[in-house]
């Protein structure tokens, strides 16, 4: 049985990342279904068999009477904006006085969610929190369990702590709303309220119902893991497993910079989640680490705000 369990459980992660993660499902959810009720039955047949990254195990029972805090290991810092041409200029320019002329930059889609940070220990998935304040958040780790998206198990067991956007997808937000409109309760205003309030839910059955997903896009302790870049840092993160954000792409200038941001201000009504700007970084580490941060946010980067 405890054979079999493990095949369960290499099947189901691995269809469970086609469809949520690379969002491109081999199998059917009827054949999905099947092998879950198989590993159900063995788990309970055999209780000693169930595992906390078991894909059984993704909507705790308890529901929690309030969130503990958490002290984040490094803060989770914010970005500085820009609302136009010229503030992408002069982030430009002030970056090429302080490492000269030879840069460049990662342009990411801005999601518009949650910034949340992902603790896993020798591969496991052990903490998820909110930003808070940048250095306390609260302790969502049984709300985060629930996003499909989010690995119980990495591909490799390492330790390391990633940052992404937890975000709801204008599908879920219209079904969210259209089941309130049912119930005749208030709608949501926005997806990123909506994604919100879901998180924010103690009783970990009703964020599972509100189909969240996150996209990664940092790793805290990314000197550790030997990358040089941010975008090989990115890889590394899609290497291990987790859902990044395909859009993004490396800009030699500002100014491609400014035809990335360009093209996404017209292509944004088509994304089927929403944006509120471009994040542009300086690619190289050792440059992000020349650059510094101030104390709230990062030298080497800034955010592109869309007019609202
Ligand atoms: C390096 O720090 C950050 N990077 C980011 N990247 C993306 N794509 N989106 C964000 N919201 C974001 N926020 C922060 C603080």
């Amino acid at each position: 049985a405890e054979k079999r369990v493990q095949e369960l459980h290499v099947q189901l992660n691995q269809l469970n990342y086609e469809y949520h993660v690379l969002d491109q499902p081999t199998a059917s959810d009827a054949e999905y279904d099947q092998l879950l009720r198989e590993l159900i039955n063995l788990e309970e047949t055999f209780p000693q068999l169930k595992s906390p990254d078991s894909p059984t195990q993704r909507v705790g029972g308890a529901v929690l009477d309030m969130f503990e805090k958490v002290q984040h290991q490094s803060p989770m810092l914010s970005l500085g904006n820009a609302f136009g041409e010229q503030d992408l200029l002069d982030f430009d320019r002030r970056v090429r006085q302080a490492v000269g002329d030879q840069i460049s930059y990662v342009c990411e889609l801005k999601i518009d969610g949650l910034a949340v940070s992902l603790r896993y220990e020798n591969g496991l998935f052990i903490q998820g929190a909110t930003r808070g304040d940048g250095t306390i958040g609260e302790d969502i780790t049984s709300n985060l369990r629930t996003i499909k998206s989010i690995p119980l198990r990495l591909n490799k067991p390492v330790s390391i702590e990633a940052r992404g956007e937890v975000f709801m997808p204008r599908k879920s937000f219209e079904a969210l709303n259209a089941l309130k409109t049912e119930r005749g309760e208030e709608l949501a205003a926005n997806p990123r309220n909506a994604a919100a309030g879901s998180l924010r839910q103690l009783d970990p059955k009703i964020a599972a119902s509100r189909n969240l997903d996150i996209f990664l896009y940092n790793i805290a302790d990314v000197g550790e893991t030997g990358v040089t870049s941010h975008s090989a840092g990115l890889d590394l993160l899609e290497s291990l497993g987790f859902k990044t954000n395909k859009e993004r792409r490396k800009c030699a200038s500002i100014e491609e910079v400014i035809s990335y941001v360009n093209e996404w201000t017209e292509q944004r009504p088509n994304l089927p989640y929403d944006i509120d700007g471009i994040v542009i970084k300086v690619d190289s580490l050792a440059q992000q680490e020349e650059l510094g941060t101030t104390a709230k946010s990062p030298r080497w980067a800034i955010a592109y705000k869309f007019p609202a």
